[in-house]
Protein backbone atom coordinates (compact mmCIF):
# COMPACT_ATOMS: atom_id res chain seq x y z
CA UNK A 1 0.00 0.00 0.00
CA UNK A 2 1.35 3.57 -1.07
CA UNK A 3 2.19 5.26 1.96
CA UNK A 4 2.52 9.06 1.50
CA UNK A 5 4.96 11.64 2.73
CA UNK A 6 5.32 14.85 3.89
CA UNK A 7 7.31 17.19 1.62
CA UNK A 8 10.75 16.86 1.77
CA UNK A 9 11.79 17.94 5.05
CA UNK A 10 15.79 18.74 4.15
CA UNK A 11 15.14 21.61 0.84
CA UNK A 12 18.41 22.76 -0.72
CA UNK A 13 19.57 26.67 -0.28
CA UNK A 14 21.69 28.25 -2.84
CA UNK A 15 21.58 31.53 -0.30
CA UNK A 16 23.21 32.18 3.02
CA UNK A 17 20.91 32.28 5.83
CA UNK A 18 17.92 30.41 4.16
CA UNK A 19 17.64 27.16 4.98
CA UNK A 20 20.33 24.94 6.69
CA UNK A 21 23.27 26.29 8.19
CA UNK A 22 25.55 25.37 5.67
CA UNK A 23 28.33 22.21 6.82
CA UNK A 24 31.32 23.84 8.75
CA UNK A 25 33.87 21.78 5.96
CA UNK A 26 31.57 24.27 3.19
CA UNK A 27 33.62 27.03 4.38
CA UNK A 28 36.05 27.13 1.59
CA UNK A 29 33.74 26.85 -0.99
CA UNK A 30 30.72 29.52 0.03
CA UNK A 31 32.05 32.31 -2.54
CA UNK A 32 30.41 29.60 -4.74
CA UNK A 33 26.83 29.56 -3.47
CA UNK A 34 24.15 30.76 -5.68
CA UNK A 35 22.24 30.87 -8.96
CA UNK A 36 24.64 32.55 -11.26
CA UNK A 37 23.89 33.75 -14.75
CA UNK A 38 25.72 35.24 -18.11
CA UNK A 39 27.76 34.35 -21.05
CA UNK A 40 30.60 32.49 -22.70
CA UNK A 41 33.24 32.49 -25.32
CA UNK A 42 33.81 29.09 -26.77
CA UNK A 43 36.34 27.35 -29.04
CA UNK A 44 38.22 24.30 -30.15
CA UNK A 45 41.16 23.14 -32.73
CA UNK A 46 38.84 20.99 -34.47
CA UNK A 47 36.20 23.56 -34.58
CA UNK A 48 35.39 25.96 -37.94
CA UNK A 49 34.63 28.84 -35.71
CA UNK A 50 34.54 29.62 -32.42
CA UNK A 51 30.83 30.10 -30.46
CA UNK A 52 29.05 32.33 -27.61
CA UNK A 53 26.72 30.80 -25.31
CA UNK A 54 24.62 32.12 -22.28
CA UNK A 55 24.52 29.62 -18.85
CA UNK A 56 22.62 29.32 -15.63
CA UNK A 57 24.90 27.64 -13.16
CA UNK A 58 23.67 26.99 -9.32
CA UNK A 59 25.43 25.67 -6.46
CA UNK A 60 23.83 24.86 -3.03
CA UNK A 61 23.65 22.43 -0.68
CA UNK A 62 21.34 21.01 1.82
CA UNK A 63 23.35 21.00 5.57
CA UNK A 64 25.77 18.62 4.86
CA UNK A 65 29.80 18.80 3.33
CA UNK A 66 29.04 18.69 -0.45
CA UNK A 67 27.56 21.23 -2.99
CA UNK A 68 25.07 20.30 -5.49
CA UNK A 69 26.04 21.47 -9.13
CA UNK A 70 24.13 22.34 -11.96
CA UNK A 71 25.01 23.97 -15.38
CA UNK A 72 22.92 24.96 -18.60
CA UNK A 73 24.07 26.48 -21.26
CA UNK A 74 22.30 27.63 -24.62
CA UNK A 75 24.24 29.17 -27.86
CA UNK A 76 23.47 32.45 -28.89
CA UNK A 77 24.15 34.85 -31.80
CA UNK A 78 26.19 37.95 -31.60
CA UNK A 79 22.98 39.80 -31.09
CA UNK A 80 22.49 37.30 -27.49
CA UNK A 81 19.43 35.95 -28.91
CA UNK A 82 19.06 31.92 -28.03
CA UNK A 83 20.11 29.83 -31.32
CA UNK A 84 19.46 26.18 -29.65
CA UNK A 85 20.19 24.47 -26.17
CA UNK A 86 24.02 23.73 -25.55
CA UNK A 87 26.05 22.26 -22.67
CA UNK A 88 24.83 20.30 -19.89
CA UNK A 89 25.71 19.25 -16.43
CA UNK A 90 25.07 17.85 -12.66
CA UNK A 91 27.32 17.27 -10.31
CA UNK A 92 28.42 17.17 -6.38
CA UNK A 93 31.45 18.96 -4.97
CA UNK A 94 32.85 17.44 -1.96
CA UNK A 95 35.23 19.32 0.65
CA UNK A 96 37.53 17.19 2.68
CA UNK A 97 38.74 18.08 6.05
CA UNK A 98 41.76 19.43 4.81
CA UNK A 99 39.28 21.33 2.39
CA UNK A 100 40.59 19.73 -0.85
CA UNK A 101 38.37 19.57 -3.48
CA UNK A 102 36.29 16.11 -4.72
CA UNK A 103 34.28 16.71 -7.43
CA UNK A 104 31.71 14.36 -9.65
CA UNK A 105 30.52 15.67 -12.88
CA UNK A 106 27.91 14.05 -15.22
CA UNK A 107 26.86 15.11 -18.89
CA UNK A 108 24.42 14.05 -21.27
CA UNK A 109 27.12 13.23 -23.82
CA UNK A 110 28.22 10.22 -22.00
CA UNK A 111 30.73 11.83 -20.40
CA UNK A 112 31.21 10.87 -16.19
CA UNK A 113 34.31 12.83 -14.79
CA UNK A 114 35.92 12.99 -11.33
CA UNK A 115 38.00 15.85 -9.88
CA UNK A 116 40.64 16.54 -7.34
CA UNK A 117 41.27 20.09 -6.74
CA UNK A 118 42.02 22.79 -4.40
CA UNK A 119 39.87 25.91 -3.02
CA UNK A 120 42.20 28.75 -1.65
CA UNK A 121 40.11 32.35 -0.93
CA UNK A 122 38.09 32.85 -3.64
CA UNK A 123 39.90 30.65 -6.20
CA UNK A 124 38.86 27.12 -6.91
CA UNK A 125 40.92 24.92 -8.82
CA UNK A 126 39.97 21.49 -10.02
CA UNK A 127 41.79 18.75 -12.56
CA UNK A 128 40.10 15.48 -14.19
CA UNK A 129 41.73 12.35 -12.29
CA UNK A 130 39.18 10.25 -14.46
CA UNK A 131 37.00 9.99 -17.10
CA UNK A 132 34.82 7.41 -18.28
CA UNK A 133 32.77 7.54 -21.52
CA UNK A 134 29.66 5.63 -23.07
CA UNK A 135 30.52 3.82 -26.10
CA UNK A 136 29.33 6.81 -28.14
CA UNK A 137 30.28 9.66 -26.05
CA UNK A 138 32.85 11.78 -27.94
CA UNK A 139 36.82 11.06 -26.67
CA UNK A 140 37.71 13.36 -23.60
CA UNK A 141 40.71 12.58 -22.17
CA UNK A 142 40.92 15.40 -19.38
CA UNK A 143 39.68 18.80 -18.33
CA UNK A 144 41.05 21.66 -15.39
CA UNK A 145 38.65 24.31 -14.49
CA UNK A 146 39.25 27.45 -12.52
CA UNK A 147 36.41 29.72 -10.80
CA UNK A 148 37.48 32.42 -9.58
CA UNK A 149 35.01 35.14 -8.05
CA UNK A 150 36.39 38.61 -8.53
CA UNK A 151 36.42 41.55 -6.30
CA UNK A 152 33.12 42.98 -8.50
CA UNK A 153 30.96 39.73 -7.43
CA UNK A 154 32.13 38.28 -10.94
CA UNK A 155 32.20 34.65 -11.35
CA UNK A 156 34.89 33.84 -13.65
CA UNK A 157 35.38 30.04 -15.43
CA UNK A 158 38.15 28.99 -17.74
CA UNK A 159 38.02 25.76 -19.01
CA UNK A 160 40.53 23.84 -20.55
CA UNK A 161 40.24 20.30 -22.56
CA UNK A 162 41.89 17.04 -23.76
CA UNK A 163 39.79 15.40 -26.08
CA UNK A 164 39.36 14.17 -30.22
CA UNK A 165 43.21 14.32 -30.37
CA UNK A 166 44.17 17.46 -29.06
CA UNK A 167 45.96 18.36 -26.06
CA UNK A 168 44.80 20.09 -22.76
CA UNK A 169 43.90 23.51 -23.81
CA UNK A 170 41.05 26.37 -24.25
CA UNK A 171 37.52 25.51 -24.56
CA UNK A 172 35.43 27.81 -22.65
CA UNK A 173 35.70 30.72 -20.56
CA UNK A 174 32.60 32.07 -18.89
CA UNK A 175 31.73 35.23 -17.45
CA UNK A 176 28.88 34.74 -14.14
CA UNK A 177 27.01 37.22 -12.10
CA UNK A 178 24.66 36.09 -9.10
CA UNK A 179 21.04 36.33 -10.08
CA UNK A 180 18.97 39.23 -7.89
C1 LIG B 1 29.02 25.87 -21.51
C2 LIG B 1 29.15 24.58 -21.86
C3 LIG B 1 29.53 24.15 -23.24
C4 LIG B 1 29.23 24.70 -24.44
C5 LIG B 1 28.37 25.94 -24.70
C6 LIG B 1 29.87 23.89 -25.45
C7 LIG B 1 29.77 24.13 -26.80
C8 LIG B 1 30.33 23.33 -27.78
C9 LIG B 1 30.08 23.48 -29.21
C10 LIG B 1 29.22 24.57 -29.84
C11 LIG B 1 30.78 22.50 -29.83
C12 LIG B 1 30.83 22.26 -31.36
C13 LIG B 1 30.01 21.08 -31.71
C14 LIG B 1 28.56 21.44 -31.59
O1 LIG B 1 28.13 22.35 -32.30
O2 LIG B 1 27.88 20.84 -30.75
C15 LIG B 1 31.45 21.72 -28.82
C16 LIG B 1 32.23 20.63 -29.06
C17 LIG B 1 32.75 19.81 -28.08
N1 LIG B 1 32.67 19.99 -26.73
FE1 LIG B 1 31.77 21.53 -25.78
N2 LIG B 1 30.58 22.88 -24.84
C18 LIG B 1 30.38 22.99 -23.49
C19 LIG B 1 30.91 22.18 -22.52
C20 LIG B 1 31.67 21.07 -22.76
C21 LIG B 1 32.17 20.17 -21.75
C22 LIG B 1 31.92 20.34 -20.25
C23 LIG B 1 32.86 19.19 -22.38
C24 LIG B 1 33.59 18.00 -21.82
C25 LIG B 1 33.30 17.40 -20.70
C26 LIG B 1 32.81 19.47 -23.80
C27 LIG B 1 33.37 18.70 -24.78
C28 LIG B 1 33.27 18.93 -26.13
C29 LIG B 1 33.79 18.02 -27.14
C30 LIG B 1 34.54 16.72 -26.88
C31 LIG B 1 33.47 18.58 -28.37
C32 LIG B 1 33.74 17.99 -29.76
C33 LIG B 1 34.94 18.53 -30.45
C34 LIG B 1 35.06 17.88 -31.81
O3 LIG B 1 34.47 16.81 -32.03
O4 LIG B 1 35.77 18.42 -32.65
N3 LIG B 1 32.10 20.63 -23.98
N4 LIG B 1 31.17 22.26 -27.58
Amino acid sequence: MFESVQENPYPDSDVLGEGPDPHPLLEPVLPLLGRWHGRGRGEYPTLEKDFRYAQEVTFSHDGRPFLRYEARAWLIDDAGAPVRPAGREAGWWRVTPDASLEVVLAHPTGIVETYVGRASGTEFEIETKDVSLTPLAKEVTGTRRRYTVQEDGELTVVHDMAAVGQPLQHHLTTHLRRRA
